[in-house]
């Protein structure tokens, strides 16, 4: 997508998309980062905060999710933070197909960088309150593990999805244009390999209201890093794909990184802590 400001507007687009769809199901669609709102300045987005359960985005949302019959991943959306007012979370939601929304990540992780754009510095922290708690969610297809965008950057996250049972990786995004050109498609198809789990991530794309270009490639990734599904396009797209979590199966059997983990991490813990 290359959303607006507009909510509205964004809501539409996905209905668009959501038309295209195969007819498969069950199916999950994940939507990107700031799906409903993107560059529309921290302001505007305190504003439209909602509380959780509440209000018109995420009402959209879950009438998405009933209409067209699907596992709906609301990328991220501002969300209210009793705490701090000037600071929101930044929620991935997850929509059954009946409509309710069964889980919601905070990102964790917040872009405060520097880039070689002409955005040129990214402070998330100064409007985002930072998500504390790692989250999965069982499904008819396996177990989803929530990320969000930057988030992919610390493999530490994904080795804890994993280990709380992940299967398949939902990565929301709004990649800058220059890093995502270097990194995007090396770093999601790195964490579906090392946790040899799916890897979904979409992607906001072309360029927004505010002049912030943002890379789009969103993929679909197996567990053995394949690429399945991209779309390479900045008009609003699908990469869709059909897949079988039992697939990974034999790959976790064959390569039991997950067990090895658990011995390496006493080795690599004390020895950390004799060199400090
Ligand atoms: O601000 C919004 O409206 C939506 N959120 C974003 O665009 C976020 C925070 S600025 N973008 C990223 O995390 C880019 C990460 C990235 O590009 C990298 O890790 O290289």
């Amino acid at each position: 997508m290359t959303s607006s400001p507009q909510p509205s507007q964004n809501l539409q687009t996905i209905e668009t998309l959501l038309k295209q769809l195969p007819e498969h199901r069950p199916q999950l669609v994940v939507l990107p980062e700031a799906c409903l709102c993107f560059g529309a300045g921290d302001q505007r987005q305190r504003e439209l905060a909602e509380l959780p359960n509440e209000g018109p985005m995420q009402a959209g949302l879950a009438e998405l999710a009933r209409r067209y019959n699907v596992w709906l991943v609301g990328g991220t959306i501002p969300l209210i933070n009793h705490t701090d007012d000037n600071k929101f979370y930044a929620a991935s939601l997850v929509y059954n197909p009946q409509g309710e929304c069964v889980a919601r990540y905070n990102k964790i992780h917040l872009f405060d960088v520097d880039v070689a754009d002409n955005t040129r510095s990214y402070r998330e922290s100064s409007w985002t309150e930072a998500g504390t708690e790692v989250v999965t969610v069982a499904t008819e297809f396996g177990t989803l593990g929530l990320a969000v965008c930057y988030d992919v950057r610390f493999p530490e996250l994904f080795r804890a999805l994993r280990s709380a049972g992940a299967d398949i990786l939902l990565l929301p995004s709004a990649f800058t244009q220059v890093t995502g050109a270097a990194h995007w498609h090396v770093l999601t198809r790195a964490r579906a390999i090392e946790q040899q789990c799916f890897m979904v991530a979409a992607a906001q794309a072309g360029e927004h209201e505010n002049g912030r270009q943002t890379f789009g490639h969103a993929l679909v990734i197996d567990a053995w890093g394949r690429i399945l599904a991209e779309t390479d396009q900045t008009k609003p797209s699908l990469a869709t794909a059909l897949v079988s979590v039992s697939d990974i199966h034999k790959i976790r059997q064959d390569i039991p990184v997950a067990d090895h983990f658990k011995r390496s991490n006493k080795v690599l813990h004390a020895s950390t802590e004799r060199t400090r």
